[in-house]
């Protein structure tokens, strides 16, 4: 089939209004989202939460270098530029990478809430294929919490921050104690993680300002 922008706009906007599935949708107890007073400012990087991630770490020579910044209330942006090594089809993104971006930029949000929680439920919406060499600007907000649960969604548009809707995504995040990651992290990271200052420093933070 020839590639057709107007159909693909009217993928677009039936991605918007189709909704997620129902694990997705905040209970009736949910609240608004609460920015953490000592969440960075607006403009501000947020920084890696683990040097070695694969989204954001910066001495993870594989991965995607993801580097978000603090916007206003519980929102953040970021920009990922596919680079050949991300390929699926030949000159376009892999779909499991650009799921991978609206993750890690989902997960730096519960930074502006000060919580550590992980990704239990992401659903993505492919809308238009994304060409090598294209920078993704990411845009995403904390909508909703209940309890341990986050309710966050992104979009990564191309041509620029207000371009077309390349991909979308909701997610559910779970609050979750450092042990989740002791308890269940291979020894010889988490041992190195643990004496590591700069890491120590980072999950105190979290522990410090509940
Ligand atoms: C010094 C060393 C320390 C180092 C510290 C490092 C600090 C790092 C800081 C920050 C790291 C952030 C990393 C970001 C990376 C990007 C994000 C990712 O890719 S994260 C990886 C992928 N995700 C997982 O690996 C989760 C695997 N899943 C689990 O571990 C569990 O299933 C978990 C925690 C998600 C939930 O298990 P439960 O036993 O704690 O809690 P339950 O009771 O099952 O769920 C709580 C509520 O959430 C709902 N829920 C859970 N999973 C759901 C799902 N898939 N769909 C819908 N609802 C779900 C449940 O229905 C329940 O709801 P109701 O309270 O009853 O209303």
């Amino acid at each position: 089939m020839a590639w057709c922008p107007d159909s693909l706009d009217a993928r677009v906007r039936s991605a918007a209004v189709s909704g997620s599935s129902a694990a997705l949708q905040p209970p009736a107890s949910a609240r608004k989202p609460e920015r953490h007073p000592d969440a960075p400012a607006p403009g501000e990087l947020l920084g890696a939460h683990y040097e070695h991630c694969f989204g954001c770490g910066h001495e993870q020579p594989h991965g995607l270098h993801l580097e978000a910044r603090a916007g206003e209330g519980v929102s953040l942006t970021a920009e990922f530029t596919v680079r050949p090594a991300h390929q699926g089809a030949p000159g376009l993104a892999h779909g499991g990478v650009l799921a991978t971006a609206l993750d890690e930029t989902l997960g730096s949000l519960n930074w502006l809430l000060r919580k550590i929680a992980v990704t239990g439920r992401l659903e993505t919406d492919f809308v238009r294929p994304v060409p090598v060499g294209t920078t993704l600007h990411l845009a995403a907000e904390v909508v909703a919490v209940a309890g341990r649960k986050i309710y966050s969604t992104a979009t990564g548009r191309m041509d620029g921050p207000t371009g077309p809707v390349a991909v979308r995504a909701e997610a559910l995040f779970v609050e979750v104690p450092v042990e989740h990651f002791v308890d269940n992290g291979r020894e010889e990271e988490i041992q190195a993680a643990m004496k590591d200052p700069d890491q120590a420093r980072r999950t105190r933070a979290f522990e410090v300002n509940p």
